[in-house]
């Protein structure tokens, strides 16, 4: 199917999927309680699910279907973002089902295989269906490979379409991800796989492209003649939760720098798309990806940071060391700061400063574009140096909207200058209310539409940029900071040494 965005007349019509079913493994999980069955509330409160949609759950619970419901209800209904309306759940509730067991235990695999069957004829949903792994990525090779051997992933057996969503990180490293994209696309049809970024499905984000692309304002300045540098900041104030396990076998680079960051970045820098055919879009992410360069000496251009304890919107946080199940002897970073460079004749010269970080003291994520002097500034000259630089924001959350930062006169009978601030927010601007970021990307997977989807090539791009920097910080332990300070010394050193700060974010 087309990207709607192409033909205008398309913009305005609902999207609505084909009759279809909703595979969840991982149903218990963190990322399903609290954005994925919200997600589908959302979407069914405006309309946007077919009839007969069904939501089948997978987990290692000795449950009936309606305990799942019983779950689901609880969780849907503190998360979701639309008013609730008990009606729209009931519509749901009697569509949910739910299959027990492991991702190792064939049996359980060969009963979720016959629940589908059975609700093609049952519910009409023609034999489509979507399998969410929403599941710890060390598993996703053991699920797919229970799709093949049950025949769930195989279109023609299954007379509908069968469509996977992998969520992120997409391997550990370049070499785990290549293996994970043959095993994916030997399982599924290439068009058929999704890898998830929910980054991409944030209104805030597909914004940049609006901005750069539908006006004529930036894009003479979109370049180095102009661009000083980039920051790209993802603050959290949260620490690592519950999710021990996961992050300290991950750490941020991982976790957010491969994967969200990095794909912000693309937005960023890369050339108008000839369309926006996902396609389109890909190619010229990639082409940004591909010509990112690392600092010459990884150690002196990057920051890796672990919190320790300390103050955090005025509550008390743990250190990373003393969070349940994290080793004492840890080298794992909450925090990481990065120079890097893009090799192409927009960008040359131009460094993006990337930085993320858990426990920071709130939480925030925006691209700061900050434009060089005017060559000539014919004021006082303390009211230059106490000018800034142009910035142009996006805030990507919370927040969101753009601001645009420049010198004015203040008003009086001198010529004094000070900074402010045109200040865009959403909810100012639009009634619309932004929908979740995963609500959008479900919707999308049932109806096949993969623009906001990074594709293999995109995926294993962003690993080269990344395993040069885990080899390089191999054994190297991380710089402390405090909870609830702005991450280590060393970050503010290493924009210091270039001239440089940080935004105030
Ligand atoms: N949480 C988040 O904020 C985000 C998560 N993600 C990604 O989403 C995915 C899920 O994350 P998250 O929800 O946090 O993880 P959780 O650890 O909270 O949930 C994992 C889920 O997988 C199930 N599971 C684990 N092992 C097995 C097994 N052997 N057999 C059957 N089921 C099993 C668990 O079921 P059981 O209840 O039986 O243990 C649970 O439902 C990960 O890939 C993560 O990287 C991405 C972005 C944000
Ligand atoms: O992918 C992830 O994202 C969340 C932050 O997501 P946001 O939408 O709230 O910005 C992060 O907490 C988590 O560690 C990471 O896996």
């Amino acid at each position: 199917m087309g990207n709607p965005l192409r033909d205008p007349q398309d913009r305005r019509l609902p999207r609505i999927p084909e009759p279809c079913a909703l595979v969840i493994f991982g149903v218990t999980g963190d990322l399903s309680r609290k954005k994925l069955l919200p997600a589908i509330y959302d979407l069914a409160n405006r309309g946007l699910l077919p009839p007969g949609f069904v939501v089948l759950g997978f987990a290692r619970r000795d449950w009936g279907h309606g305990d799942f419901e019983s779950m689901a209800y609880e969780h849907a209904k503190a998360h979701a973002r639309t008013p609730w309306r008990e009606e729209v759940w009931a519509r749901l509730s009697g569509n949910m089902k739910f299959v027990g067991g492991a991702f190792d235990d064939d049996a359980a695999f060969d009963n979720l295989a016959s629940t589908l069957d059975e609700l093609r004829d049952s519910h009409g949903i023609h034999g489509n269906a979507a399998f969410y792994l929403s599941i710890p990525p060390s598993a996703f090779p053991t699920v797919l490979k229970q799709l093949a051997r049950t025949g769930m992933a195989d279109n023609e057996r299954c007379g509908g379409w069968r469509r996977v969503i992998v969520e992120k990180p997409f391997g550990t490293d370049l070499t785990s991800a290549k293996s994970l994209n043959d095993l994916v696309d030997d399982v599924f049809t290439g068009p058929d796989v999704f890898r998830i970024d929910h980054y991409l499905g944030k209104e805030t984000v597909q914004n940049i492209m609006a901005l750069r692309f539908a006006n004529s304002l930036f894009e003479p300045v979109w370049n180095s003649k102009y661009v000083d540098s980039v920051q790209i900041t993802m603050a959290e104030d949260v620490g690592i939760g519950t999710r021990a396990a996961f992050y300290d076998a991950t750490g941020t680079a991982r976790d957010v720098l491969q994967n969200h960051l990095l794909q912000l970045l693309a937005l960023v820098a890369m050339e108008e798309p000839t369309s926006f055919d996902a396609a389109e879009i890909r190619a010229e992410k990639l082409k940004v990806l591909r010509a990112i360069s690392l600092p010459k000496d990884i150690k002196a251009g990057t920051v890796r940071g672990q919190y320790l304890q300390g103050w955090v919107a005025g509550e008390r946080a743990k250190g990373y060391l003393e969070e349940e199940g994290v080793p004492q002897d840890s080298n794992t970073e909450t925090y990481v700061a990065v120079r890097l460079g893009i090799q192409n004749r927009r960008w040359a010269g131009v460094p993006f400063y990337i930085r993320a970080g858990k426990r920071l003291p709130r939480r925030v994520t925006e691209v700061a574009v900050l434009f060089k002097k005017a060559p000539h500034l014919p004021f006082n000259p303390a009211d230059v140096e106490a000018l800034g630089e142009n910035q142009l924001v996006i805030r990507v959350q919370p927040e969101e909207g753009v601001v645009l930062k420049f010198g004015s006169k203040v008003p009086g009978t001198t010529m004094e200058l000070r900074d402010i601030a045109m200040d865009f927010q959403y909810g100012e601007a639009f009634t619309e209310s932004s929908p979740e970021a995963y609500e959008r990307l479900v919707l999308d997977v049932l109806i096949g539409d993969r623009t906001l989807f990074p594709d293999a090539a995109e995926v294993e791009q962003s690993w080269h940029v990344v395993d040069p920097l885990e080899e390089a910080w191999e054994g190297v332990k991380p710089e402390q900071y405090r909870s609830g300070e702005w991450g280590p010394r060393a970050a503010d050193e290493m924009l210091a040494r270039e001239g440089r700060h940080w935004r105030r974010a």
